[in-house]
């Protein structure tokens, strides 16, 4: 019976594949010439998968795609699976156009899994006029001088998990007085340094954005994001969700393993209409139910916040300086502000997007300081000088070294490496630089044609020589504060010229705000503890789907480094 049952599953996935196949075929065959099929490129390694086992399955981000940089230039044609051709974007204006205009947009399978992952109200999710009414409203507490006013909530928040969760983690049973005894009998201890980021992250987001201790979201709550932390990665999940849903299929769990199936499937998926998405979301696979779970456990918190809050206001109490208490503007509605059932709605991302980001970045930052200790050196003698003089009045801009730090570990480790979008009518897209084509035409404008894939290649750009110097591969912090750091001609992206946190209407809503939580808690780490790369241990690595942490030979995700207490 079961060996039946596995032979007509067998041959259910057999038939599928191969009509999904002939699908993308035909429709390639009637679609006829494209545009871009005379921009130059790598030659294809193979019909079926292109240059796309190049590009996915490398052991570090970017070990092709930098070469081909380098040999093609910023705009250069990729062999996808089936000899699709994809675009490869890193030029400067090239890349302000696709992501400033509504002629491209996110895959439906990215849309889909979104609606998988967040409420229907939820900011990711909406899209035109209810983007930019949802924008409008959450915008000004996330402003420049909004954020500023988070920085005490911050600050109490990142002593509390920052240097106390190192304890915590160090040993779970020991108390802080206990560790510190442990720590000064042997002062160096390895320890994988990602939950102590994410719990340290997860705490400033809970505590400055939601107004409420990570013990208050609950341990069903914490198990789920210590889950995401230790196993996946939910923006890399959103990335290859095809190959979450055939671990259904194949009835194991595919954990970070990218493979040539995900691969073709993602490639086939790409292309599916929003419904068929809608309909996979509905399968009960492991990671499906966990991104179920995970949306309704973070609805739910949402609303008990947000009623919680709402209570106080009309009780009289004084509200916290948090971003949703500020949100809720008293409970004054107006047409400007957002629903409390809005605001509740925005939970899962917020937290995720607030969170898994900074995590990353951070534990990337920590690896860089570890292998470059003359600079985190000079780091803390920085940080120091400014905490002595200061007190608890930080002004963190006016700290050289900590922003040219933080700059270039977002210039290096972009968590969006990589990003897909697809032209949702014929346009034609300009150039900073003009390109030469296979046939010899000099041209300073790319014609792409309705259902173009195009990859909007973040790294590759913040690694163009021709905008950030010879020496645009390497991690050099110094580059921001020796004067010339980006040669462009034109301003990108709403940060040091970094499309880190992407750029047009979606960019990143929290960039200020991550910019000040990496500030302080750089602070706090750095300045309490040095970092040290372990001996004999393996090299963490960026991992070759998307930049979102390093990887174990175990298969976990983890960054491995030896902590010493300083002060
Ligand atoms: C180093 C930290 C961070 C990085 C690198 C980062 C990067 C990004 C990127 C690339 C996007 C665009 C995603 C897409 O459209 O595919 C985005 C969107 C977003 N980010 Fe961040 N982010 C960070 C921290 C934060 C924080 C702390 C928050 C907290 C509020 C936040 C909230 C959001 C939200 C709400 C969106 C959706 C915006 C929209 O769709 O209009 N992010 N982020």
């Amino acid at each position: 019976m079961g060996n039946s049952l596995s032979i007509n599953h067998g041959l259910v996935q057999g038939v599928g594949a191969a009509a999904l196949v002939l699908l993308f075929a035909l429709r390639k065959w009637t679609r006829g010439r494209n545009p871009i099929q005379d921009i130059a490129g790598p030659p294809s390694c193979s019909w079926i998968y292109g240059n796309m086992l190049q590009l996915m399955l490398t052991k570090q981000y970017g070990d092709y795609e930098f070469d081909w940089q380098r040999s093609y230039g910023a705009v250069y044609r990729l062999k996808g699976c089936f000899s699709e051709d994809r675009l490869m974007v890193s030029d400067p204006v090239a890349l302000q156009f696709i992501l400033n205009s509504a002629k491209f947009e996110h895959s439906p399978m990215f849309a889909s899994m979104m609606r998988l992952m967040h409420d229907r109200k939820s900011l990711i999710v909406a899209q035109g006029e209810n983007h930019r009414r949802l924008r409008a409203a959450l915008n000004p507490k996330f402003s420049a001088a909004c954020v500023r006013g988070y920085e005490p909530v911050m600050q109490r928040a990142a002593q509390e998990v920052g240097a106390a969760n190192i304890f915590v983690i160090l040993n779970n049973r020991c108390s802080a007085s206990q560790i510190t005894r442990e720590l000064e009998k042997s002062p160096t201890l390895a320890m994988d340094i990602l939950p102590l980021l994410s719990n340290a992250a997860l705490g400033v987001v809970s505590e400055a954005l939601l107004g409420c201790s990570t013990q208050d979201l609950g341990d069903e709550f914490m198990r789920i994001m210590a889950r995401a932390v230790s196993v996946k990665s939910f923006i890399f999940v959103t990335r290859l969700s095809l190959a979450y849903l055939m671990s259904f299929f194949r009835n194991r769990d595919l954990g970070l393993g990218v493979n040539e199936t995900a691969i073709l499937g993602n490639a086939i998926g790409t292309h599916l209409p929003e419904w068929v998405w809608d309909i996979a979301a509905l399968l009960p696979t492991g990671i499906l139910n966990e991104l179920r779970q995970g949306k309704h456990t973070s609805i739910k918190i949402g609303r008990q916040i947000v009623e919680r809050k709402m209570m106080a206001m009309r009780e009289g109490l004084e509200v916290d300086a948090d971003v949703y208490s500020r949100l809720l503007d008293g409970g004054h509605h107006s047409d400007k502000n957002l629903t409390p059932e809005e605001l509740a709605a925005q939970t899962s991302l917020i937290i995720i997007a607030g969170h898994e980001t900074t995590t990353n970045t951070l534990a990337f930052g920590l690896l860089e300081l570890a292998r470059n200790p003359i600079f985190q050196d000079s780091l803390r003698t920085e940080i120091h000088s400014t905490l002595t003089k200061g007190g608890s009045d930080v002004v963190y801009n006016n700290m050289p070294l900590l922003n040219a730090f933080i700059k270039e570990i977002l210039r290096l480790y972009p968590i969006l490496a990589n990003e897909e979008r697809i032209a949702v009518e014929d346009t034609v897209v300009p150039l900073a630089e003009s390109i030469v084509t296979t046939t010899g035409a000099r041209i300073s404008h790319v014609p792409v044609r309705k259902g173009q894939v195009v990859s909007v290649a973040i790294a590759s750009y913040q690694r163009l020589e021709s905008l950030w110097g010879p020496d645009a591969g390497e991690f050099r912090p110094l580059r921001w504060v020796e004067g010339v750091n980006y040669r462009g001609e034109y301003g990108i992206g709403p940060y040091a010229n970094l499309l880190t946190f992407f750029a047009g209407p979606r960019t990143c809503l929290g960039w200020r705000f991550a910019i000040l939580e990496m500030q302080v808690l750089i602070c706090e780490l750095v300045g309490k503890f040095s970092f040290e790369l372990p001996k004999g241990e393996d090299t963490p690595r960026m991992y070759g789907a998307t930049v979102v942490a390093s990887v174990l030979s175990s298969g976990e995700r983890g960054v491995p480094l030896c902590i010493k207490r300083i002060v």
